[in-house]
């Protein structure tokens, strides 16, 4: 049977989705967080899905991106990039600075347009697979394990988003302290079976996150545990907590910014430091590598450009012996999927993979993806195995039309400003 896998039309679909009161150094989460929804469309029919950023950084790109794909095969995954490579990015918007609003590292033009890159990747895979009857797994080689480990995601929170702005309710409750914290942990093994926990920190001084982390090892003794302050601390603070934590931490996250406080701390702690920071992309490997400033790299096929190009990193950090794991960002159920697609084919995945998952309760999909034994099992099933609900994906669009423009590009420090009208995103290192 002859196929046509030429891609006749792209659809990109701009939504807003329901965030809880998340804190992090920053701020705190908005109401409704932005991402964008792609999906390319084949001669023969077959949809294929994709997730990315939703700011409008990334919708500009995604636009005259899209408008080159139309006529290309799908199975063309090499061309994305050089189709990409024509899309110019407005200065404007690549500052050459730290991504602050995104807690991401470095933003440059090659970056976001690898950021867009990838959902287009990861749609074609899915319209490649189904047209084939092939999970995306197989098309990447090959799964070498049935389940995919995450790690529970654990932030401080309010029971509520300040102000009385419109939101959606959420049963977590409040976790301000090591008691909300222990007791979020124990929620999330109860609804998902995690067995090891990430604690958002840079939110409070770190002697209460030290409290924190201490009250997790307590109630859940010989679990991993991570704590990641998105670079909020001196070399010297990293070193305090390293210290007062080493016996309990699978490793630190991020606790410096940049490379050079990294292999300052690196080199007199023997905690392993983990980064989604100052290694985000392949340019930024060298340096770190060399300096020994990173044990483990937080993957995020988002940003690195795809599932492809994650299985390139994950090949790259086995050759110098460093660990390779997976980071999140507020993401739905296709980029799950995908997650979970390519993570089952990296040998070498020795730490649980993080996910926001679980705080989104609002999705696209027809069926939720769940988690058991704290685990998401591979899809068999042609393409990502999940089916896109095209009312909710609707419904989510139109509370996009119909925002003024205030949530259209994630701002943790303009949703704090709603609770304390004086915060400014801390300068760092804050402690
Ligand atoms: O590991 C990380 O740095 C993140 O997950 C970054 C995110 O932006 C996180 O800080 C958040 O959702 O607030
Ligand atoms: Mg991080």
């Amino acid at each position: 049977m002859t196929r046509n896998m030429t891609i006749t039309e792209v659809r990109l679909t701009p939504i807003l989705v329901a965030d809880p009161p998340l804190l992090n150094t920053q701020g705190v989460h908005q109401p409704y967080t932005p991402r964008l929804i792609v999906e390319v469309v084949t001669a023969d029919g077959i949809s294929g899905f994709g997730e990315t950023y939703g700011d409008g950084k990334y919708l500009e790109l995604a636009r005259p991106f899209a408008d080159r794909l139309v006529g290309r095969q799908v199975t063309d995954l090499n061309g994305l990039f050089t189709v990409a490579d024509e899309v110019a990015v407005d200065a404007a918007r690549v500052d050459n600075q730290v991504d602050v609003g995104g807690l991401r590292g470095v933003q440059t033009a090659d970056k976001l347009r690898l950021s867009v890159v990838s959902a287009f990747e990861v749609a074609c895979l899915d319209a490649l697979g189904k047209a084939l009857g092939l999970p995306v797994h197989a098309l990447l080689g090959g799964k070498v394990r049935d389940a995919v480990e995450y790690s529970a995601y654990l932030f401080y929170k309010w029971a509520d988003h300040p102000g009385g702005v419109a939101c959606e309710k959420d049963d977590w409750g409040a976790a301000v302290d090591p008691a909300g914290v222990v007791e979020q942990a124990r929620r999330f093994t109860e609804r998902y079976g995690f067995t090891s926990f990430k604690l958002k920190g840079g939110v409070f001084p770190p002697d209460e996150e030290i409290a924190a982390v201490r009250a997790l090892a307590e109630a859940f003794p010989g679990h991993p545990l991570r704590l990641d302050p998105n670079g909020a601390w001196s070399v010297e603070t990293s070193l305090k907590v390293a210290d007062a934590l080493s016996d309990v931490l699978e490793y630190l996250e991020d606790p410096a910014l940049g490379t050079a406080a990294m292999a300052d701390v690196s080199l007199r702690t023997d905690v392993p430091l983990a980064t989604n920071m100052c290694v985000t992309t392949f340019a930024e490997i060298k340096e770190a590598f060399a300096r020994d400033a990173v044990q483990v790299v937080l993957s995020d096929h988002h940003y690195w450009g795809g599932l492809r190009n994650t299985q390139q990193l994950a090949a790259v950090c086995r050759t110098f012996g460093v660990g390779v794991s997976m980071h999140s960002n507020t993401h739905l159920g296709i980029s799950l999927a995908a997650m979970t697609h390519v993570a089952s084919t990296v040998p070498d995945l020795h730490h649980a993979c993080d996910s926001h998952y679980p705080w989104q309760s609002e999705d696209v999909l027809t069926r939720r993806l769940a988690f058991e034994g704290g685990k998401v099992a591979v899809s068999d099933a042609p393409g990502l195995g999940v089916e896109v609900d095209r009312a909710r994906l609707e419904f989510l669009h139109r509370r996009w039309l119909d925002d003024d423009g205030s949530l259209r590009d994630r701002d943790d420090a303009a949703a704090m400003r709603v609770a304390d009208p004086g915060w400014v995103a801390p300068a760092v290192p804050r402690w």
